[in-house]
């Protein structure tokens, strides 16, 4: 793969670009994260709805900006409403987002994701281990979170780009993007992301977002990655555990534009 720079000047346009835009983001989530997701989007500039219900996801999805697909609570009737929703986002060109949570251990949701791959994802967010998991090897997850670092994955994170044609991110200490055969890495942010539940589950949401700005996505999704790493960094300055952390991840998320951004990784 060819290492392209991280052009923070083009993230920084991205990230301004995005919160004038203000989009709407229908998220398809699990439980344990929707609340904290909606409240990253928020604080970023963007609007959450958890539309779930199998009679009203369809139509949803075809009026959002983007959609969010987030597997990590998966069960059959949720499975059902995830595959009406991509089918409408498909027909209705709306841009939706894969978060393969734990695709290693399970093989419903490993199923099912390989199912949604067929239907032309803008982008897949996961950790090593789920990335490893989806392109078929053997990653070392345990339950959703990575054991495995980030440059484990990202040989597979290339081949998956490859093949489903799509942008993957795979996160961890350092974050890379593949789409077209290129690859981008962002390093930062703070090991305290892992310590509150859901911190890439909401930056999964925040890449469907990114994803709504169409052309652009990869600028935008590195924004987005950058935009987490940041917050994380800035969290870690104003906290004294887990609970004050998230709490200041919000605040700082709420703060960090697009100037910030270029400030913090020159280019
Ligand atoms: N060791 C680390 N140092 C700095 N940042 C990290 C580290 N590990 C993860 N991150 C950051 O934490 C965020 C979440 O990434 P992670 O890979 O932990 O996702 P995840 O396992 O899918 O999380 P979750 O399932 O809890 O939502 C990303 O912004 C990532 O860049
Ligand atoms: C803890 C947990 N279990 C299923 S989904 C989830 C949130 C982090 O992925
Ligand atoms: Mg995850």
């Amino acid at each position: 793969m060819n290492s392209l720079p991280f052009d923070s000047r083009a993230a920084a346009v991205a990230l301004d670009d995005l919160r004038a835009a203000t989009p709407l983001v229908h998220c398809l989530t699990n439980q344990v994260v929707a609340n904290f997701t909606a409240n990253v989007l928020l604080a970023s500039g963007a609007a959450p709805a958890m539309v779930v219900a199998r009679e009203e996801v369809a139509e949803f999805a075809a009026l959002a900006s983007a959609l969010l697909v987030n597997v990590g609570t998966l069960d059959r009737t949720q499975a059902d409403a995830m595959r009406l929703a991509v089918f409408a986002a498909r027909r209705a060109g709306t841009p939706w987002v894969l978060d393969p949570v734990a695709v290693g251990a399970l093989s419903f949701r490993r199923d099912f994701c390989h199912e949604l791959l067929m239907q032309s994802p803008a982008a897949i967010r996961g950790n090593a281990a789920e990335i490893r998991a989806l392109a078929g090897e053997a990653g070392q997850g345990r339950g959703v979170d990575s054991l495995d670092a980030s440059e484990q994955a990202l040989a597979c994170a290339g081949q998956l780009a490859r093949q489903y044609d799509t942008l993957v991110i795979v996160t961890g200490a350092t974050d890379y993007l593949c789409l077209d055969g290129n690859v981008l890495a962002i390093s930062g942010g703070d090991a305290r992301l892992q310590q509150v539940t859901g911190t890439g589950c909401a930056l999964s949401a925040l890449v469907a977002a990114a994803c709504s700005l169409k052309e652009r996505r990869l600028d935008a999704a590195a924004a987005v990655c950058a935009l987490m790493k940041l917050g994380g960094e800035q969290a870690a300055l104003h906290s004294r555990g887990p609970g004050s952390f998230a709490v200041a991840l919000l605040d700082a998320l709420s703060t960090i534009d697009g100037a910030m951004l270029h400030a913090r990784w020159p280019a």
